[in-house]
């Protein structure tokens, strides 16, 4: 780490430079001189730093240079204003069409820092699935992501993962999911019912709901039954203790580019300490979330004890099959609870902005769903049932293949490697970005860029795609996302409720949105999304 080892040469530096008397012109004092002589070094230090690794290295050592680049970077910034400015993916996407290459593009974020992003399924292959260990997961993540995920699942290398990845996948097997649909389908009507009660209170004329919040409302809910059969109340009370947790974190804080740039270069442990609001929060919200996880075990081992309860959760599997220790399991329900809520909720999000945008797919989703369902109130609906709405998983692919909640993920090399037979130094930044490879036109034909939920009648099912790696809304490989067909089943059954009950229109017409967010990416208007919303009877 840089920064530390800027520090520690520091410190024996100044005092040699005392020792050998350099500083005595500056004070007579030996501590000034200390003082001194270590704060010039510091400086000095991080000045070379800064020239050597802005200017000497990209321009002049790193192997990396002579792959093919986008035009025109910013010295300062390298091609960030160009990412911050578009629709996210968008430039990705426009390089991957105009720059010439073979596999991998380099573009340049702040200070000239390297991003090699891969473009074709073959080095995607590579970084995913064939040197998947090699690849690992960034060190910023420590700070930005396992404070609230936990050093879960999602966050273990090697065969730590593997041996997670083994004891954890039990809990997702389509049997499982076949026992928590039930789940799903009670928690998509309940919100479908509050959201019917706030449209239709008495004087209510123009029902505008923020479905950004409802989506997270509702997934929080999903995901605590689902994980440790904890109602976490946050449909019934847009003020529950674990949804503000969760908002507050997820929210983009205003000082969360500047923590993001010193997340470069220190120490978690010295980040910790930083006097920023957005670190703050984190550390709040981290100490919550942890002591509601530990809460949660010691409930659920008491219960289990006195065989009261053999519940489906998730932490009921982790719990009877005995491998992970107390910690371990508190650090994948963490895990579980973010990453299993944000995702699906940004997902909600898309669709009703979508639905609300194209009236004629919406009213052909809502006719297919109440084909299948004859009333929301229907109490014989299964799994099967939603599956066997052909148009409902077209539209639900297509929301996640044409805004992946996860946009862009980051790999590291932990060791020097080699992509595509070119050399990949040691800690560099591999971006994989499946906000541009979804709507690649060399993966998914000419209409790549079009909304078409048709296009997933396409033979093969896979909705005309040329490679199993054109679709990386749930990546793919060893690493690709594990609860993949829980998030699709929970989806559907909430579209099914939502599109099947429901008519939406943007609060103004072409509303102008930004598309926000940290770890997931939602379409936001003024911190909401406003849309106007009512019942269609005869459901
Ligand atoms: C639409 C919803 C979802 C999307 C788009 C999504 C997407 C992803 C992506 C892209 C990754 C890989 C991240 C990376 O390695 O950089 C991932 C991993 C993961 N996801 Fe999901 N996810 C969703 C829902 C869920 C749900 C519902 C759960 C749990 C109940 C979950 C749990 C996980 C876990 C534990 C990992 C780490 C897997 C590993 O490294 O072995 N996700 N997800």
């Amino acid at each position: 780490m840089a920064f530390v080892k800027i520090l520690l040469l520091s410190l024996p530096g100044a005092y040699v430079l005392v020792r050998l008397s350099l500083l005595s012109a500056v004070s007579v004092s030996p501590v000034w001189q200390y003082l001194v002589g270590f704060l010039s070094l510091l400086v000095l230090q991080g000045a070379l730093y800064g020239i050597y690794n802005w200017l000497i290295w990209p321009n002049l050592t790193s192997p990396l240079r002579g792959l093919p680049e986008p035009k025109a970077p910013s010295f300062w910034n390298g091609h960030g204003k160009e990412i911050i400015a578009c629709r996210t993916g968008e430039p990705q996407r426009r390089w991957m069409k105009e720059v010439p290459n073979d596999g991998l593009i380099l573009y340049r974020g702040i200070m000239g820092r390297e991003r090699l992003m891969p473009t074709t399924p073959k080095v995607l292959a590579e970084v995913l699935t064939s040197k998947t260990y090699t690849f690992v997961k960034p060190r910023v993540f420590q700070f930005a992501l396992a404070r609230i995920l936990g050093n879960g699942l999602l966050m273990a290398e090697g065969d730590e993962h593997k041996r997670q990845r083994k004891i954890l996948t039990p809990a997702f097997h389509p049997r499982h999911l076949r026992s928590l649909f039930p789940l799903f389908w009670k928690k998509a009507v309940e919100m479908t019912e509050l959201i019917t009660e706030e449209i239709n209170k008495p004087g209510e004329e123009d029902p505008i709901v923020d479905f950004n919040s409802w989506g997270s409302r509702c997934t929080l809910d999903i995901i605590g039954e689902a994980a440790a059969g904890i109602d976490f109340k946050a449909m019934s009370d847009p003020n529950s203790d674990m949804l503000q947790v969760y908002r507050k974190v997820f929210q983009p804080s205003d000082d969360q580019i500047m923590i993001a740039v010193l997340n470069m270069f220190m120490p978690v442990w010295l980040m910790k300490l930083l006097p920023f609001k957005g670190v703050k929060d984190v550390s709040k919200a981290r100490s919550i979330i942890m002591k509601v996880c530990q809460d949660m075990i010691k409930q659920k081992k008491l219960q289990l004890a006195e065989k009261k309860q053999m519940d489906s959760d998730i932490l009921s599997i982790m719990i009877e099959d005995g491998s992970l220790s107390d910690e371990e399991m508190k650090n994948q329900l963490m895990t579980f609870m973010a990453a299993g809520h944000e995702t699906t909720a940004s997902a909600v999000s898309w669709s009703v902005y979508e639905l609300a945008r194209r009236p004629e797919i919406a009213e052909r989703l809502r006719s297919a769903i109440r084909e299948a369902i004859p009333s929301l109130y229907d109490s014989n609906i299964t799994m099967e049932t939603i599956e066997s709405i052909r148009y409902l998983r077209n539209f639900c692919n297509e929301i996640l293949r044409y805004n992946p909640p996860v946009s862009f993920t980051i790999r590291e090399a932990a060791t020097d490697a080699v992509l595509n037979g070119h050399f990949v130094p040691k800690n560099t930044t591999v971006v994989i970005a499946p906000s541009a490879i979804n709507l690649s036109e060399e993966f998914w034909g000419p209409d790549a860029g079009e909304f078409n939920p048709d296009r997933w009648d396409r033979e093969g099912g896979n909705g005309g795609a040329t490679s199993n790696y054109a679709n990386l809304t749930f990546l793919m490989g060893p690493r690709s996302c594990i609860g993949q067909k829980f998030a699709m089943e929970e989806f559907k059954a909430v579209i099914a409720c939502l599109a099947g009950q429901f008519s939406f229109e943007e609060k103004t017409k072409d509303m102008e949105i930004s598309v926000k967010g940290s770890i997931t990416q939602r379409p936001m208007h003024e911190g909401k999304l406003p849309i106007r919303t009512r019942v269609v009877p005869g459901w």
